[in-house]
């Protein structure tokens, strides 16, 4: 009978990395003692005897916390140890060969780097597949392309109904754990079985709390995935409830006046910091890279606009900061179709943090989709837009794991479940400069209302370990684009307003004047 392994914590050994003074079985030992699942041991350079030696007294060690052995690559190795298992990679002995040399039952796994190598993995009935390297990692000298944290679910996906386990592997950390676990879930829902790690447990002088805070991260998320997958099937959201909660966001703004960190472009950094004052927040414009953890303690949102892209440092470091912070971060993509150095800095930072809400026009969001469907010209979207826009949010918003907003005279708001659609807004925000960067500043303000509310709600999170980003988003969503767009059709009908020069201050002012009621009574607002 095989054995059924959890694959929540896979050490694999690292004995070079192991710190000045620090013992490779003591290291072992606190590992298991901090909670890692399985061990595989990986000696790259040690000869014959010695590789016996080690995999021999890893295995006592294991069984001790009952935790399975698995070798790497040796299978003479690990037929004279009696391990539960071994790993191969794409050039070690094939699959096949191995099952027959292997006594029944024994753990076959496999590292894959991309779909094709999943697909003969799970072809070849293999027992779980290792997927890297998701992080660069400085471990190992990488062959194959590292796959970033979002190009992880495409690989999930071919796994669903397989049964085969998962864990991913490369440059995993206790700090980029959660980001992990949460960006690599498939728009199936297929998450991660667990995760490997080399490093961070074996370089540690702690090495048990480094293991702990691993574990306790897989199995706070994995619980939280379940709770996930089961709301998505039970959500209900109602037009009246969504009103509500949007008003009560702009009155948390008002009465905490929230710090809105904006890393933004130069031709609006002006306007966007007075729409946010006139919302009641409080604006902070800042892009070194020094000052980034600072504000991330204080803020109550982030905003991240490419418009012109100066500070790539900053933004990613902003991001990571904020993710650690369970505060929302808002992405506005501006222009990411127009070149390519947008397209690959779009994906470094998507790849590094979590975004909570990315907001685009159609040829900004076709972009990063990579869809075909609708052309940008510049930061500007030419042509008629998507012929389904309600699908086009909710599996964009399923891939980035994230609230998407697709603006336009409609605007589409997906969290991967619900799509809501936003019939206000007035044609003169299209005839402003930088109305789509103040609707990200008003989105960003309202999300930190939402953030706040939690605060309030859960003043001690239980669920931090596993909460992405704390606030619901998507109302913070709704209600930013409901603040600007109903804004600008109250300032349009003024008298004082007789084309776009005199429409933008009173834009401001309409912001200025937004009361729950307002929003309430005059939002178009459908939920689908
Ligand atoms: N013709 C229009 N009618 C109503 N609202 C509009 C119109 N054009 C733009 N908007 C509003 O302006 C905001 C910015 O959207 P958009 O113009 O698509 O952004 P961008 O400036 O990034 O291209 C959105 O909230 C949208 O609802
Ligand atoms: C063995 C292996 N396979 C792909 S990346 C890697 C090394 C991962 O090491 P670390 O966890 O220290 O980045």
């Amino acid at each position: 009978m095989r054995r059924e392994i959890d694959f929540s914590l896979y050490l694999v050994t690292g004995r070079e990395l192991l710190p000045p003074g620090k013992d490779y079985f003591e290291s072992i030992q606190e590992s298991l003692e901090g909670g890692v699942t399985v061990v595989q041991v990986r000696e790259k350079t040690a000869d014959t005897a010695e590789f016996l030696d080690i995999a021999l007294k890893t295995k006592e060690l294991c069984q001790k916390y009952d935790v399975p052995l698995i070798i790497n690559d040796r299978l003479d190795i690990a037929l004279a140890v009696k391990a539960d298992g071994v790993h191969l990679g794409q050039t070690d002995m094939p699959v096949s060969v191995a099952r027959q040399l292997l006594p029944a039952g024994t753990i076959i796994g496999v590292s894959c780097n991309n779909a094709d190598h999943v697909k003969n993995a799970i072809s070849e009935g293999v027992d779980y597949v290792g997927i890297g390297a998701v992080w660069g990692t400085a471990t190992k000298k990488l062959t194959s392309p590292i796959i970033g944290v979002r190009g992880v679910g495409a690989l999930l996906r071919e796994l669903d109904n397989t049964g085969l386990k998962a864990v991913a592997i490369g440059g995993i950390k206790g700090a980029n754990a959660l980001r992990t676990l949460h960006g690599t879930v498939s728009t199936t829902g297929h998450g991660l079985d667990g995760v490997a790690v080399v490093s961070d447990i074996a370089g540690s002088t702690k090495p048990r709390d480094a293991a702990r805070t691993l574990r306790d991260t897989v199995s706070a998320f994995k619980e939280q995935l379940q709770n996930e997958l089961q709301a998505s099937i039970n959500v209900s959201y109602a037009k009246k409830d969504v009103l509500t909660s949007v008003s009560k966001l702009l009155n948390n703004v008002k009465a905490y006046k929230p710090l809105i960190h904006q890393i933004t472009n130069n031709v609006v950094t002006t306007q966007s910091a007075n729409a946010t004052l006139a919302l009641g927040a409080s604006p902070i414009m800042a892009t070194a890279p020094e000052e980034m953890k600072d504000l991330s303690r204080v803020l109550g949102a982030l905003l991240v606009n490419f418009g012109t892209i100066t500070s790539k440092e900053g933004m990613l470091l902003a991001g990571q900061f904020a993710n650690e912070e369970k505060k929302p971060l808002v992405f506005d993509p501006v222009g990411v179709g127009a070149t390519d150095f947008r397209r690959t800095t779009a994906a470094q930072l998507l790849n590094t943090w979590q975004a909570s809400v990315i907001k685009g026009n159609a040829g900004e969001l076709a972009a990063l989709a990579d869809s075909k469907e609708v052309q940008a010209k510049g930061v500007d979207t030419s042509g008629t837009g998507f012929s389904d826009p309600a699908s086009f949010v909710k599996s964009l918003a399923r891939k980035e794991r994230c609230i998407i907003v697709l603006t336009g005279s409609t605007d589409w708001i997906s969290d991967g479940n619900v799509v809501i659609r936003l019939d206000n807004g007035h044609p003169m925000l299209g005839d402003i400069t930088g109305s789509g960067c103040m609707l990200g500043t008003c989105i960003a303000t309202f999300c930190a209302g939402a953030y706040l509310k939690a605060v309030e709600d859960e003043p001690i999170s239980e669920r931090s370990l596993s909460t992405i980003v704390r606030g619901d988003m998507l109302l913070g969503a709704v209600g930013g684009v409901l603040a600007l767009t109903i804004a600008s059709e109250i300032a349009a009908q003024r008298v004082d307003v007789r084309g776009t020069g005199t429409f933008f201050p009173a834009l401001i002012d309409e912001l200025y004047h937004l009361t729950p009621d307002k929003l309430t009574q005059l939002a178009k607002i459908q939920i689908l």
